[in-house]
């Protein structure tokens, strides 16, 4: 149903633990037939798609600032 979307969801969503259920709610107005998505965090299972693409200007800089590390 949901895509995952690295930088642009235009759907969140929460636990209600009293109700247990995940209630998804759209974060802005979405046109007919646009794809939704949420994020499904940051240990996909398949090549993301929607990741930003970085070109790398020669000094491995801008690629180096894109790497997130697991904390
Ligand atoms: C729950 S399905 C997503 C909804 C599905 N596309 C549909 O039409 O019902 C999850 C799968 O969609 C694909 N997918 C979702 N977001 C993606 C992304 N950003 N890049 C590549 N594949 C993605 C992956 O294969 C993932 O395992």
């Amino acid at each position: 149903m949901f895509n995952h979307s690295s930088a642009d969801q235009n759907v969140g969503w929460e636990r209600d633990i009293k109700n247990q259920i995940v209630v998804y709610r759209t974060l802005r107005d979405i046109k007919a037939g646009e794809e939704l998505c949420i994020s499904y965090g940051q240990r996909l299972t398949f090549k993301d798609a929607d990741a930003p693409q970085y070109v790398d200007e020669g000094d491995g800089t801008q690629l180096l600032g894109s790497i997130q590390l697991d904390t």
